[in-house]
């Protein structure tokens, strides 16, 4: 028996949510291109959970399903609020806050595809409101109420703004939430697999795939590259800063990709809507100094952007704290997660993969006191 290092070019399981193949992404074999043009996330989430794009009367149906399981027990922002809110990182609060929405759900371990499929409906709509909620209690501010008839993206933005935001705000989440929604066998989708696979519950699956997604070298990537971003500061920093991290051995957050090869296909989507924003918002050299790293990178270590690089900047030009980058990126990979735990529970088998032995020849037993 062999390992391979990080499971690299091992296929795990079989699936029909999403594929990359030759550099392209597709979302039950549409374009990701296609999506990110035309799709509003609802819509999105619909496909991943059904395999299919809604008519408009499922479409209609499925929102209001989601606009009617927004709000979250009292008790579960009670609990945000007992939280050290000046250390906990918003990740380990939406971790926790998941499993907590888990004591709450009556049906939790109920494991029959009506009820999992009634639980992912209240999971993807009370996700983006623990984020809103976390974010406005750590600055002294109650929790906005979800508003009726408006979109999941309009929704997140007037939860954590407390005010109706604009078309173009409401444009970027719904486009950033349509490019994060699902990425094949990633880590975090695969964490949720393995732990639904022992046919344990959903809450469970998506919780510890929340603390997968936590780490830099996955989810957690997006708020590394604006700490980056800001500590290079101006636009003639960049290169030498960058030269002093390769120099060191570091690594360059949002920047290389464990499957892609040519580039990430959600990369330019992000980097337009980066352009924009940044222009539309006087803060052009975040984009600017974005457009420099990347060219370099490219040049010296062929090493291509990922979707965490300029999603940074994009947040950041709508006002957003940076260390909700990785929650956002949640609220909408729990779409994603959940498609897959459905996708496993249909057709489960454990996941038990072994270990190649590296460690000593049997040894002798030696009694404490000879040792
Ligand atoms: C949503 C997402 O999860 S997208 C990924 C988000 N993560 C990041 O942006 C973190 C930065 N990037 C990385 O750490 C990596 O590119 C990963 C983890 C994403 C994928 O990497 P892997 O396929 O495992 O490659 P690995 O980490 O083994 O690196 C291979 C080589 O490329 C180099 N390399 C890879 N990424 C980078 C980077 N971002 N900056 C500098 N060098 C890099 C490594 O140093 C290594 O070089 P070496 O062979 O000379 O030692
Ligand atoms: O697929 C991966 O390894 C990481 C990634 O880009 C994602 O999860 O969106």
């Amino acid at each position: 028996m062999t390992a391979t290092k990080g499971l690299e070019g091992v296929v795990a399981t079989q699936s029909s949510i999403s594929s990359i193949i030759d550099d392209q992404l597709t979302y039950v074999g549409y374009k990701i291109d296609d999506l990110a043009e035309n799709s509003s996330f609802e819509e999105v989430v619909y496909l991943l959970w059904n395999l299919k794009l809604p008519t408009q009367s499922e479409l209609e149906a499925f929102k209001k399903d989601l606009a009617d399981h927004m709000e979250v027990p009292d008790a579960v922002i009670e609990h945000l609020r007992s939280y050290d809110l000046s250390t906990v990182h918003p990740m380990a609060a939406l971790r926790t806050a998941v499993s907590l929405l888990g004591l709450y759900d009556e049906e939790a371990d109920v494991m029959d595809e009506e009820a999992n499929r009634r639980k992912a409906i209240r999971l993807q709509a009370q996700i983006s409101s623990v984020v809103a909620a976390f974010a406005r209690i750590r600055k002294g501010l109650d929790p906005v109420k979800p508003k009726q008839g408006v979109s999941y993206a309009e929704n997140f933005l007037y939860m954590l703004n407390g005010k109706d935001p604009e078309a173009i705000e409401v444009e970027a989440i719904n486009k950033a939430l349509v490019l994060h929604a699902d990425h094949e066998l990633n880590a975090s989708t695969f964490t949720a697999r393995v732990c639904v696979a022992t046919l344990s519950d959903v809450y469970s699956g998506i919780t510890a795939a929340i603390g997968a997604l936590k780490g830099p070298l996955h989810g957690g990537a997006n708020e590394r590259v604006m700490k980056m971003l800001t500590e290079i500061g101006e636009e003639e920093n960049a290169i030498p800063y960058i030269k002093e991290k390769l120099a060191n051995k570091e690594k360059i957050m949002g920047m290389g990709h464990r499957v892609y090869r040519n580039g990430d296909p959600r990369a330019k989507h992000l980097e337009k809507m980066s352009k924009e924003l940044t222009k539309l918002t006087g803060q052009e050299k975040w984009y600017n100094m974005s457009v420099k790293i990347e060219e370099y990178i490219k040049e010296n270590k062929g090493l291509p952007a990922n979707v965490d690089f300029y999603s940074a900047s994009v947040y950041h030009s709508l006002g957003i704290d940076h260390d909700l980058f990785t929650p956002i990126f949640a609220m909408s990979r729990v779409s994603g997660w959940l498609a897959h735990i459905l996708e496993q529970y249909s057709n489960n088998r454990l996941i038990r993969p072994r270990a190649e032995w590296v460690g000593p020849n049997t040894q002798e037993y030696v009694a404490i006191e000879n040792r």
